[in-house]
């Protein structure tokens, strides 16, 4: 078992220490207890102290050997590892989260670390690209100009609410800035600062045996929202990684906008990821494609970025049986606690507005429950109403799904291109319905980061090829994902070298290759 305890302190070069800046306590969402421990605030002053550490520290951990690097995340990996019960019951009593679901999490937080482990050590997210010299070239000879990726800089994380171990302190944001070559200041989330300080001191540890400069790790608690925005602000912060509300993303974009040096802000922020469901589909198998929506919906209490928040289909026979399935299994479903009771009551408030708006009618319910347990939703409304209620498409997080009745084909289109920017988007098709999809899938391409045929956005596969992204307000900015090995790309800047001789080149970009990497010379992968 490890030694690694929670203290209530700050993470901030090597050193741990008690923040007298106000204090985060948290209660467990499924008893309401207060659960033990104080975390004292960080001050303007630590966050000082934890930035300019990490500035400190990138210009050696940038060209820290890949293998070291490597050895540094696995590292971190078998740490967390280590924590093991220690962890996973603080997350739960954290969280509310089921034992399955938090073991299930902290083996993907271990993977994801490994994964990335990986990518650093194959090499190829440097990038490089080398165009030899032309010397003989008409009318004019060409430089020889080589190029890799450098990391960005210290980046500030922001970690999610719903995924305490794999979208928190070493997930996907964290795990991936570290290995670009990024120190990260990490803003621990209120709701799991327990299981905040145990990753971010299995973190520490790793730090210390890997002999890496102190900086290349901090973790601090806010009671307030003050330090997290001074992190952004700070000159020494490169990027930032999120993931939570819209408003929370677009706050920290606006003060990322408005430094003296902008910076950008990879916000992964709100989605209802649409279903939508093919006439044949519909008709052949509406009950089944209900029960299994329904489930999808619920799974962990709908606390998930690419919850179905929404269907579209078109009003007939098929669409009754959909609602007939999705009743059956929704009606079934027990209460469960929401992370927290700001999340819960925020729930609440979204399900109301739906309950009381004119041209939205209830469909089905689950079990009612007490405190921060949420009851399930389904609601029903026309197209007409949902494209004139643009308000209709907000999410609401948790398990509630808007269905969204069209008169026919050409009224889902209309939806569809009514939508803001999403995550997932989901197609329920048979073989009869794929020149209709084939019709819409240039649309749904730009609407969407990852399209599912036949099954749901929830439960993300974490890889190489997963997009985890969409255009805006899913994300700040859908170019690349921020869960998978794509994510590195965030943190990650080309440099191009002209005419540099041998001595002064990287080693990525010299031609006896000593890193052993991939590269495109003159265009061709070699
Ligand atoms: N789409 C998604 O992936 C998710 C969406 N949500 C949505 O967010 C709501 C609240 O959940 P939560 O996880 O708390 O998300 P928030 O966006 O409220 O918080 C995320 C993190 O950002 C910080 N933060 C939020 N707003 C600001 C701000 N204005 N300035 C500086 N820091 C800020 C929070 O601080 P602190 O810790 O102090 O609260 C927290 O660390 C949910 O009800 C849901 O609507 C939640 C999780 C995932
Ligand atoms: O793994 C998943 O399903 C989604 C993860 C995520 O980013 C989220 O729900 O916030």
């Amino acid at each position: 078992m490890s030694s690694i305890e929670v203290k209530g302190e700050n993470l901030i070069g090597g050193f741990s220490r008690r923040g007298l800046n106000g204090v985060v306590r948290v209660n467990n969402p499924s008893s309401g207890e207060l659960l033990p421990g104080e975390f004292g605030g960080a001050s303007e002053q630590d966050l000082e102290e934890a930035a300019n550490l990490a500035a400190e520290a990138f210009t050696t951990y940038r060209e820290t050997s890949l293998e070291r690097r490597a050895k540094f995340l696995k590292l971190i990996a078998q740490n967390i590892a280590e924590l093991d019960d220690k962890l996973i019951e603080r997350c739960i009593a954290e969280s509310g989260l089921p034992r399955a679901r938090v073991e299930g999490e902290c083996a993907r937080t271990v993977y994801q670390l490994q994964l990335f482990a990986d990518v650093v050590s194959e090499g190829s997210f440097l990038g490089v690209r080398i165009d030899p010299s032309m010397p003989d070239r008409k009318p004019l000879p060409r430089p020889d100009i080589r190029t890799r990726n450098i990391a960005l800089g210290p980046v500030a994380v922001f970690g999610a609410s719903n995924f305490p171990l794999a979208v928190s302190v070493a997930g996907n944001d964290t795990a991936s800035a570290l290995a670009a070559g990024c120190p990260v200041v990490v803003k621990a989330h209120s709701a799991h600062p327990g299981t905040s300080e145990l990753v971010g001191r299995a973190i520490q540890k790793a730090v210390e045996v890997c002999d890496l400069p102190p900086g290349v790790f901090a973790l601090l608690f806010d009671p307030g929202y003050a330090i997290g925005q001074s992190l952004v602000a700070h000159e020494a912060i490169a990027a930032v990684g999120f993931t939570g509300s819209r408003a929370g993303g677009e706050a920290l974009m606006k003060i990322a906008a408005a430094r003296k040096r902008p910076i950008p802000v990879f916000a992964e922020m709100s989605a209802v990821n649409p279903v939508i469901i093919f006439p044949n589909a519909l008709a052949t198998r509406g009950a089944t494609i209900g029960r299994a929506f329904a489930s999808a919906l619920t799974l962990g209490v709908g606390q998930f970025c690419t919850n179905p928040g929404l269907v579209v289909a078109v009003e007939g026979k098929g669409l009754s049986e959909f609602l007939s399935g999705a009743s059956e299994t929704l009606s079934t479903t027990s209460p469960a606690p929401m992370l927290t009771s700001g999340i819960h009551s925020a729930y609440c408030k979204g399900v109301d507005r739906l309950r009381s708006h004119q041209a939205v009618r209830l469909v089905a319910e689950g079990a009612a429950g007490n405190g921060a347990f949420a009851r399930a939703a389904l609601f029903k409304t026309t197209a007409e109403a949902f494209l004139f209620d643009r308000g209709l498409q907000d999410e609401i997080f948790g398990p509630v799904s808007l269905v969204v009745a069209a008169k026919d084909w050409a009224e889902v289109k209309r939806v569809l291109q009514s939508l803001e920017g999403q995550l997932t988007t989901a197609l329920h098709v048979d073989p009869v319905d794929y020149d209709r999809a084939r019709d819409l899938l240039s649309h749904l391409e730009t609407l969407a980061g990852r399209l599912i045929i036949n099954g749901f956005g929830t439960g993300v596969e974490v890889g190489h090829a997963i997009v985890h992204g969409g255009p805006y307000p899913a994300t700040s900015d859908g170019r690349t994902s921020s869960i998978g090995s794509l994510a590195i790309e965030r943190f990650l800047r080309p440099v191009a070298y002209q005419d540099f001789p041998v001595e002064l080149q990287p080693q990525a970009i010299q031609n006896d290759n000593p890193l052993k990497l991939k590269s495109r010379q003159n265009g061709f992968l070699s």
